[in-house]
């Protein structure tokens, strides 16, 4: 579903080498969890795989199509949603739903039915029709949540997804994302919440520096590691070396 190759990217002319020759594979049906420290490239990551960045070196697929080659295509078969959304404040959460819906063309009836079904789960029934700068921080989440969700995507992409949201919320998240990945539709996420990595995912990769230091199931990662008893043990270990 997503095949990243050989993947290099710097900023300030090379100065910083933010992610250094990278690849991963991520299957129909998983859920993927991207684990780092600050600063480790998960982020810089994430923009090239959606378009937002190009690629210094590598090629990046979504379902077999280079991203680059086609963005168009790729960009339909993806949602994401960044680690600090940027909302249209002055529309009410209904118009930025529809706004949403329309440019990725998703019909009068699907729309109906998934924003009927996603503001049930994240109770933002209420406050639909309202301007989305009166919401709070966790709602503008939400709405933002429900909006990427409405394309029925592929490949959904979350930046630090947990961040901000009550714990309700998260349990829901976390339920849409079994639900989709059951459905042989595929997530990936960044987190530092690494206990819910290690509940969630089906597999995980770690980068530190810009490069990816392990990679797979926790069985697999627990193999790679000395310290084997939990994935912060493991990722303590890993990232210190
Ligand atoms: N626009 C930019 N210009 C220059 N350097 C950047 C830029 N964006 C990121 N960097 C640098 O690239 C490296 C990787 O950053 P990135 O944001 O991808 O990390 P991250 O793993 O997402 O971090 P965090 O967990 O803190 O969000 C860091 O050294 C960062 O300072």
């Amino acid at each position: 579903m997503l095949k990243i190759e050989n993947v290099s990217k710097s900023y300030n002319k090379g100065a910083i080498k933010a992610v250094d020759n990278i690849s991963l594979n991520v299957r129909p049906g998983e859920i993927f969890g991207f684990l780092g420290p600050n600063g480790a490239g998960k982020t810089t990551t994430i923009k090239m795989i959606v378009g937002l960045l190009k690629p210094d070196e590598g090629n990046i697929f979504v379902n077999g199509i280079n991203n680059q080659k086609e963005p168009l295509k790729t960009k339909k078969i993806i949602s994401y949603v960044p680690d600090n959304p940027e909302v249209y404040d002055r529309l009410s959460g209904m118009e930025y739903l529809n706004f949403i819906a329309d440019m990725y063309g998703v019909s009068k009836e699907e729309r109906l039915k998934r924003i009927e079904k996603y503001l049930e789960i994240f109770k933002l029934k209420d406050a639909v029709n309202d301007l989305i700068k009166s919401y709070s921080h966790g709602m503008k989440q939400k709405i933002v949540l429900t909006a990427a969700l409405l394309s029925d995507p592929m490949l959904f992409i979350l930046d630090e997804p947990m961040v901000g949201l009550d714990p309700k919320s998260a349990f829901n998240l976390k339920e849409i994302m079994r639900e989709r990945c059951s459905e042989g539709k595929s997530v990936f996420f960044s987190t530092h919440v690494l206990e819910v990595a290690e509940k969630l995912c089906d597999r995980l990769a770690i980068i530190n520096k810009g490069k990816i230091i392990a990679q797979g199931t926790m069985e697999e990662l627990r193999r790679q590691s000395e310290n084997k008893e939990s994935l912060e043990n493991i990722f303590l270990e890993l990232t210190e070396k």
